[in-house]
């Protein structure tokens, strides 16, 4: 059968496209917002940072052409263990997990029953993405283990978080099967060359997926990472990859106009260098609420940075928040509406939702109730965003909005990727290694030395040593 997206009339109806008419000071006044010309003047430095992505080529970018062979092979390994387990828990954390969870949100939600109908996934996913003790014991307890696979994700290989999941859940499940069965039911998902992960699932003898060198974690959505869950809870890969193409040939060009990473990025650039260094995503859609959870990590761990390239310090770095409408019309809107003017806002906007629910038109002599009968819930989140961009826009806050035709596969390689690159390009912008994580490790190594790792016994005194606490402030 023809895969749908090679069907071009199908594949543009699903193009996503970048609304930034509400990033212009005609919308928004000449405080905030910017002018064509003010925009296009980057245009130099997006060449620059145009010509240093590609002769650099992060390993992501690689992802949606290079994976003909593993994508046949993670598709014929899901097929089968069909029915043999119900359940798929991802063990890991940060990008080891963020994207497993936005592609379940997106594609899979046990709430959308009448889109997983089409989908002929085997499993149910859980992704716990912490150590939280009282979550991890009831996943383990409610689970029936002999039903459920593993998948170990760790591009280091060694994450105290995830090994002690690992560790964790291997011996509740050879109590449940027996040391002879554990095997079938765990998988590794790991560097092929490093770290500890790749030697235990050689000993244990696991089937193994790798994470290529060099694509980082936050940037590994599209590779076993997330597609091997994605492939046993029933999502189509080969289309989540073309979508991820699809974009990547959209994004072909270096005139920032032309280019919606680039000009997405240099919107969230020029934002940040006048004073607003909040980012907010709010998608009107929940199936797209953990997309914002996935790219808060992207955002911060990329771009969050003490130094230049050169080692100048220059402790740069928005602050990516989530949110999501209708619902934080309830508890954000106020803020971003009135308070600073330190936030810019990126919507993301679904037009197709695939159901339609009507509000029933009872209690007709109420007329502050009455007037929602036949409307539908969906003309109802499209006004509450529509009115509140207006909204914000009258207040001259920037906002820009990407518009999703549907949530599918499709839609959801193309808005990873877009997203992936426009990272790229705002690095290039402040000119720091966008694909690093310096920052994360000292506390790390604080948690190596108390639980006795070899090598980190300065950390341990160092923590021991570390300021009493005042009493006195502990109120
Ligand atoms: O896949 P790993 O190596 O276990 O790392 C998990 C996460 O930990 C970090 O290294 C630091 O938080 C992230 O960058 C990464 O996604």
């Amino acid at each position: 059968m023809a895969k749908r997206f090679n069907d071009n009339e199908w594949t543009n109806k699903m193009r996503i496209k970048l609304d930034v008419n509400n990033m212009f000071a005609e919308r928004v006044g000449p405080e905030h917002g910017f002018t064509r010309e003010e925009i296009t003047a980057l245009s130099d430095k997006v060449e620059e940072a145009h010509n240093n992505i590609k002769q650099a080529k992060p390993g992501f970018m690689d992802l949606p052409y290079e994976q003909t062979e593993i994508v046949r092979e993670i598709k014929e390994f899901a097929a089968k263990k069909q029915g043999e387990f119900d359940n798929f828990v991802v063990l890991g954390i940060g990008g080891s997990a963020l994207g497993n969870i936005a592609l379940q949100t997106a594609l899979n939600d046990p709430y959308y029953n009448y889109r997983n109908d089409k989908r002929g996934g085997c499993c149910r996913l859980f992704v716990p993405d912490n150590v939280d003790p009282v979550r991890f014991k009831s996943l383990l307890e409610t689970l029936d283990l002999k039903k459920t696979v593993f998948n170990v994700i760790s591009k280091s290989g060694g994450t105290a978080e995830t090994m002690s999941q690992y560790l964790i859940a291997r011996k509740a499940v050879a109590e449940v099967v027996g040391e002879d069965k554990v095997e079938k039911h765990f998988i590794a998902t790991t560097s092929a060359n490093s770290g500890y992960l790749i030697e235990i699932s050689k000993r244990e003898d696991f089937k193994t997926f790798y994470i290529p060198d060099n694509v980082g974690g936050r940037f590994s959505v599209l590779t076993p990472v997330g597609l091997v869950s994605a492939a046993f809870c029933g999502i189509d890969i080969e289309e989540l990859l073309a979508g991820a193409a699809y974009m990547d040939k959209l994004c072909q060009s270096s005139d920032l106009w032309q280019n919606p990473a680039y000009l997405n990025g240099v919107l969230q650039y020029m934002s940040y260098k006048e004073g607003k260094p909040l980012s907010v995503m709010m998608p009107y859609a929940h199936a797209l609420k953990d997309m914002a959870d996935w790219y808060r990590q992207l955002w911060a761990e990329s771009l969050g940075k003490e130094v230049d390239r050169e080692g100048n310090v220059i402790n740069v770095g928005p602050t990516p928040i989530k949110a999501l409408g209708a619902t934080d019309q309830h508890s954000q809107v106020q803020l971003y509406t009135e308070g600073p003017f330190d936030k810019v806002i990126t919507f993301l906007e679904v037009e197709d939702y695939g159901v339609e629910i009507e509000i029933p038109a009872v209690y007709q002599d109420i007329q502050g109730v009455s007037y929602l009968g036949g409307h539908t819930l969906n003309e109802l989140i499209r006004t509450e965003k529509n009115a509140t961009e207006l909204a914000l826009s009258k207040r001259g806050r920037l906002n820009s909005t990407i518009i999703l035709p549907e949530v599918n596969e499709f839609t959801m390689g193309q808005l990873i990727y877009m997203l992936e690159l426009q990272t790229a390009l705002v690095g290039e912008l402040f000119n720091i290694n966008a694909f690093n994580q310096p920052g994360v490790e000292l506390g790390k190594h604080y948690t190596y030395g108390v639980l006795g790792r070899e090598g980190y016994d300065d950390k341990k005194q160092e923590y021991d040593e570390r300021p009493k606490k005042d009493k006195d402030l502990i109120i």
